[in-house]
């Protein structure tokens, strides 16, 4: 099986191009294999780039390291952009990509034929609690309380297709990523699980985030996440609706809309190298 290491500001999928490669037997499996940094390739999860059946350019199948499928991925969803146009499946400077989060349109910045940095419609914030999901209270909830590990935390849940839980702190440290991260992920009151946000607030127009991801653990960044941040800084009266977003493998920026209510990401996209997985 051929496949591409791609990364996003740090949070990095092995890609397979399953316009030429057969489906895999069993991708959560798979997942799990590939993602193992000492005995597989080594990244955050799997991402196919299949046909699509709903007449988009492509649809991005994506599984976390732990062999979840998550709907959405933000940083995927850029690299995404860059194999379809790049490796000629549609070279287009505009795509169309089919999500677990339905149909969403990326614009791509385009050097000596090579897209170096992609601009997604992430489309709007799901905010109802049940949609979300979350048994928090609010729909949204914001600024409420919820409890994990014995200590208290203020929240603000957000789906952009995939659950979010963003946590405004003064400092993101190990003790809160690491020593939290996974209890409140497994929070009873989030049924799907959930990927958790802490966030330093800069200025108005400037955050920090460090992000635990549902079913891969700590990544060097978060795309859906970084736009829930976003969206739950304006519903929290923290930060105006764009900010730039610094990310521990680099920075995005985000803006929500006002007219369309839709969030935008902006940033870059890398492939790394390409090789044969023994299947
Ligand atoms: N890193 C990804 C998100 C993966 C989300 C996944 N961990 C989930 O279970 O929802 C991103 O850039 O949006």
């Amino acid at each position: 099986m051929r496949f591409t290491k791609m990364q996003g500001i740090g949070n990095d999928y092995v890609y397979v191009n399953c316009f030429q490669e057969p489906f895999p037997r069993d991708p959560a499996e798979l997942a799990k294999q590939v993602s193992d940094r000492h005995f597989g390739v080594g990244s955050d999860g799997l991402i196919l780039i299949c046909p699509s059946n709903q007449g988009a350019d492509a649809w991005m199948r994506m599984f976390n390291a732990d062999g979840s499928e998550s709907e959405m991925c933000g940083n995927g969803l850029r690299c995404v952009a860059k194999y379809v146009h790049d490796h000629g499946i549609k070279k287009s400077p505009q795509l169309r990509l089919q999500t677990g989060n339905g149909i969403l349109t990326v614009d791509l910045e385009v050097k000596n034929g090579k897209a170096e940095r992609v601009r997604v419609n992430m489309g709007k914030p799901i905010l109802e609690a049940e949609k979300i999901p979350t048994k928090l209270v609010g729909s949204p909830p914001v600024n409420v309380t919820l409890e994990a590990n014995g200590r208290q935390f203020e929240v603000t849940a957000v789906s952009m297709g995939n659950p979010h839980c963003v946590i405004f702190v003064p400092a993101a440290t190990d003790e809160l990523v690491l020593g939290f991260g996974r209890h409140i992920e497994t929070s009873p009151l989030f049924p799907k699980r959930v990927n958790v946000e802490f966030v330093e607030v800069l200025s108005r127009g400037e955050v920090r985030q460090r992000t635990w991801e549902r079913g891969s653990g700590e990544t060097l960044a978060c795309g859906t996440g970084a736009s829930a941040v976003c969206v739950a800084g304006v519903l929290s009266g923290r930060t105006d609706r764009r900010i730039v977003n610094h990310l521990l493998g680099g920075d995005l920026e985000l803006e929500w809309n006002e007219q369309d209510g839709c969030v935008y990401k902006t940033g870059p996209a890398v492939e790394v190298f390409s090789g044969d997985w023994p299947e």
